[in-house]
């Protein structure tokens, strides 16, 4: 059942009540994918299926998962930029088949469009990442692209993950290292949630703050093994990417998980469209953001650096002018968000911090 906690909370009855959606089951290993049929069974969804995949996920494991359901009702849909007229698609597409359950093989994008659109429809769905590219494969939020830039949206968490070794170890590294960058970003989201509790008085979850914390301090601690790709790189990703998706769904908000760094990727994407994976450009202003708070700048740089990910505009393939406008346009994105960007940074500023991302 799908859970608006807005409307819950306006409500006087319930001014203290959360209700937090979790996964039920969660598989990761290898050939995970296998695993597929029976926990459809054990989760007593029967109907027709909606196999959600991306352009290029599709040929490949949407393909073996389709090949898995055989003699199941499945229609397959590509998805596309996750927009409202996107998800509107998807969702006309779900009506038309009558399906009852949704399952995303894919990226972000196809598992958030899973997430809204099962919570539109109030369907199930189950999360089957390819790669262990961003922190939402278990998370009850989704990020939708809008005129006004990136906007977070309350959805379905999945019924069920699935998320094979196998599989994610053979996507390219690019993907691996900016998983690693979203929970990177866990450091400053926190500190611009604790700015915004100090200076607004906004609320703070510290069981969700707290989870954020260590996800991020132990997937540090484990940089050098998932330097490359294989099964053991992939399982502590994966096991680090659910961990901050669960503390989303404990806040009920993306704030663990996105401060001001995430604005400034939101921004950078819509400056240059598709040029930087969402993690790699949350990773870069996590740099940045830790600079902006007098933090450790350079210790989250050397973690990004040994992990793959990009820690410069030119690693990323955008000029610094391109990087300062970001800097002083991320407070456009989600202005109710209160973060170190939004504390009015003067372009002689933005320039000095996007300078210092080169020094040695
Ligand atoms: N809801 C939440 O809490 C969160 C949401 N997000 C959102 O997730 C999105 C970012 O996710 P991300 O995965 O980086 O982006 P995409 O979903 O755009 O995926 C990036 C690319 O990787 C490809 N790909 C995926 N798996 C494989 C594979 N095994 N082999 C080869 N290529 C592969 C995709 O192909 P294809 O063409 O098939 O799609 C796509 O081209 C953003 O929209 C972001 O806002 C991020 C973090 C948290
Ligand atoms: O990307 C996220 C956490 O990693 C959450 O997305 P938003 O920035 O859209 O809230
Ligand atoms: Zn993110």
């Amino acid at each position: 059942m799908n859970v608006d906690n807005n409307r819950i909370l306006k409500d006087k009855t319930f001014d203290k009540s959360r209700w937090m959606q979790m996964p039920r089951n969660v598989v990761v290993g290898h050939d995970a994918l296998l695993q597929i049929p029976g926990i459809i069974d054990d989760l007593g969804v029967a109907g027709p299926i909606l196999l959600l995949s991306g352009a290029t996920t599709m040929q490949t494991v949407g393909a073996r998962v389709a090949g898995l359901l055989e003699g199941r009702p499945v229609t397959t849909c590509l998805v596309g930029r996750i927009t409202y007229d996107e998800i509107q698609r998807v969702e006309d597409a779900a009506k038309e088949a009558g399906s009852v359950l949704i399952i995303a093989v894919g990226g972000g994008r196809v598992i958030d469009t899973a997430k809204v659109v099962s919570y539109n429809l109030d369907i199930q769905f189950v999360s089957v990442p390819t790669a262990a590219s961003h922190d939402g494969i278990a998370s009850s939020r989704a990020s939708v692209v809008t005129d006004a830039g990136n906007v977070s949206v309350a959805a379905q968490p999945p019924l069920a993950i699935v998320a094979d070794t196998g599989v994610i170890a053979t996507a390219p590294h690019r993907l691996l290292a900016a998983g690693c960058a979203d929970i990177i970003a866990n450091y400053t989201a926190i500190l611009d949630w604790e700015l915004s509790h100090r200076l607004t008085g906004e609320a703070i979850s510290e069981y969700a703050l707290t989870l954020s914390k260590i996800t991020a301090e132990i997937l540090v601690k484990n940089a050098d093994l998932v330097s490359h790709n294989d099964e053991t790189a992939a399982w502590i990703v994966v096991k680090a990417l659910f961990s901050s998706g669960i503390a989303m769904s404990i806040a009920g908000s993306s704030r663990p998980a996105s401060g001001g760094e995430h604005k400034f990727a939101h921004m950078l994407e819509r400056l240059a469209p598709g040029v930087a994976l969402h993690g790699e450009a949350c990773g870069l202003g996590t740099i940045i953001g830790m600079y902006l708070h007098g933090g450790d700048w350079k210790g989250i740089r050397t973690s990004l650096r040994r992990i793959g990910a990009p820690t410069t505009p030119k690693d990323l393939g955008i000029s610094n002018e391109t990087c300062v406008e970001a800097v002083l346009r991320a407070c456009e994105i989600r202005p109710e968000r209160f973060t170190i960007f939004d504390t009015g940074i003067t372009r002689e500023a933005a320039v000095a911090v996007v300078e210092a991302l080169y020094e040695v």
